[in-house]
């Protein structure tokens, strides 16, 4: 009759200490949303919507801890997760948590965004601050952070828990290179600060951990003194193979131009308009007479920073470095923008997209790190007969150094010392059944992938996205063992940042 009573007392215990709406009589300085969770299972990829049960809006690192313990302590009997939602700009719903607690990042207050600007300056903000808002701070004192991404209405959670990469990544390395310290929330719900000295392994776990380990509350970013103006210059190319090699002529010589990108203009119609749109040409007779003739051409992309009393030196240090290089010549534009305005780019034309409708619509993005060695063979193959008629949005392509990567971070890469970022970033009509259409690119991509694999590139997809735990087991290959050690050290019951899909919740005994 005890051990009635006893297994009993157990079940109602375990029923109530899993049950997720115990979450309800949880005291926060914020609050729990029940009701308006549907914004919270949408993202920019407009392809996954997965609800979850609340959303809480936090207004301390405590309540975020308050609640991940509330959830450990359930133990493995409780089903509920948490995701950290950024900007929610994720593909494939990396930010949702189906039946579980979004943790709406925005909303956390904490100390404000603080600029130090003595020697090796550096600004302390929170994990769900915007970089713009960053980036807009930091002008105050002539600063700002070295390493960007092209887009800038993104968290410093949500690109630091993937790397954070763009055109200034060749000399500064990705975001995750330029940080020096963070506090995180464990999955244990421990609030730790960590950096290259202290709690090292959790420091380097967080970086590029796809949101596995902890909840980043505030990172610690390093800065530099911040141009007035940006240079910024355009150039094409025919030949894919010169385009790469003046790119990677270019990420070796450590000082001639700030920003390296490129991007392929894959245009069957003979049109060249919007890619000109408000740059000059050097030479408008030559440019005029330039034709593409339904060629897939080359972009490369160069950005030189400098200030308005350095303006007379540098017509003379752009053309000796533009001369090293070998792109079509009458095809050389340039244009000059104040620095914010460079580095806000991305947001010109999201303005543009939504006022046609055309920004909230399903992006099947492809974004892989192809290395080196492979380069000419993923363009031949992918440039001259997958992608033949048109690409449906921007397709980036620029390489950058390994050597500006830290390994002992999350972050998955090629092998090799040059690597190229390649980024189909594509927008699909909604419900069309055409070329523009969702199916259509969704299986563009598989044969992108699938050639990849069978082709033996060495690629790794950035902003992973894979749906069994054998493909991710080969997403990272040889450092497997140590992202599932450092899931069972800091996150043991899987917790967290279920929308990657890398890690099942412990199955619970019921
Ligand atoms: C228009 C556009 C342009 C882009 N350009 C670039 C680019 O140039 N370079 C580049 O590298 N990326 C780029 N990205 C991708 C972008 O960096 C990632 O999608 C990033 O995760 C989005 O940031 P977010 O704040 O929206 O994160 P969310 O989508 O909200 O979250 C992303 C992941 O991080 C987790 N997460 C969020 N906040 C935290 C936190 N505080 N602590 C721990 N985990 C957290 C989430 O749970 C989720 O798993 C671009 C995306 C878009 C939409
Ligand atoms: C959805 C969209 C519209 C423009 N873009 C971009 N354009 C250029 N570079 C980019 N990098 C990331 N997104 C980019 C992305």
């Amino acid at each position: 009759m005890i051990l009635i009573l006893c297994y009993m007392t157990i079940r109602i215990n375990l029923c109530f200490s899993s049950n997720p709406y115990s979450l309800r009589t949880l005291s926060v300085d914020g609050h729990f949303s029940f009701d308006e969770v549907h914004h919270a299972a949408e993202d920019f990829g407009n392809m996954f919507q997965l609800l979850p049960l609340a959303v809480l809006y936090p207004k301390s690192v405590s309540d975020i801890a308050t609640t991940i313990r509330h959830i450990w302590k359930m133990g493995p009997n409780s089903e509920l997760t948490v995701a950290a939602r950024g900007h929610s700009h994720s593909l494939q719903g990396q930010a949702q948590a189906h039946q579980g607690v979004v943790i709406n990042m925005e909303s956390l207050q904490g100390p404000e965004m603080h600029v130090y600007t003595g020697n090796y300056p550096y600004v302390d903000a929170s994990g769900g601050e915007l970089w713009i808002d960053i980036l807009r701070e930091c002008l105050k004192y002539g600063l700002a952070p070295k390493s960007w991404t092209d887009y800038l209405h993104l968290t410093v959670g949500g690109t630091l828990s993937n790397a954070g990469v763009s055109g200034q990544a060749f000399r500064h390395g990705p975001q995750i290179s330029n940080v020096h310290h963070m506090e995180v929330v464990t999955g244990k719900g421990e609030v730790l600060n960590c950096s290259e000295k202290q709690n090292s392994d959790l420091f380097h776990s967080v970086l590029g951990g796809l949101g596995q380990f902890g909840i980043i509350t505030r990172a610690r970013i390093s800065l530099e003194p911040a141009p007035d103006m940006v240079r910024w210059i355009r150039v094409l190319y025919s030949d894919f193979t010169t385009f790469a090699a003046d790119q990677e002529h270019l990420i070796g010589a450590e000082t001639m131009f700030d920003y390296i990108e490129g991007f392929v203009i894959i245009n069957r119609t003979g049109l060249l308009n919007n890619w000109r749109s408000s740059f000059n040409p050097q030479d408008p007779v030559q440019a005029s007479q330039f034709h593409s003739d339904g060629r897939t051409l080359y972009c490369l992309e160069l950005a030189k920073y400098f200030n308005r009393d350095t303006a007379d030196a540098l017509n003379e240090e752009v053309g000796n470095s533009l001369s090293q290089l070998r792109y079509i010549t009458s095809t050389l534009f340039q244009t000059e923008v104040p620095y914010i305005e460079f580095l806000d780019r991305v947001h010109v034309s999201e303005v543009k997209l939504r006022a046609k409708g055309l920004w909230e619509v399903p992006h099947p993005w492809l974004n892989l790190l192809i290395p080196k060695s492979k380069i000419n063979d993923f363009a031949d193959e992918v440039f001259g007969n997958i992608l033949t008629d048109t690409s449906n949005g921007p397709i980036l392509i620029y390489p950058v150094n390994k050597s500006k990567w830290d390994n002992r971070t999350s972050a998955v890469i090629p092998e090799e010392d040059i690597f190229y970022l390649v980024a189909f970033l594509t927008s699909a009509v909604p419900s069309s059944t055409g070329t523009d259409g969702l199916e259509h690119i969704l299986t563009q991509n598989k044969r992108i992938l699938e050639f990849c694999e069978i082709a033996r590139l060495g690629m790794k997809q950035y902003l992973p996205h894979y749906s069994t735990h054998e493909e991710w087991k080969a997403h990272f290959g040889p450092r497997w063992e140590v992202f599932s050690q450092r899931k069972s050290t800091y996150d043991p019951m899987a917790i967290l940042a279920p929308g990657q899909r890398i890690f099942q919740k412990a199955i619970s005994f019921s």
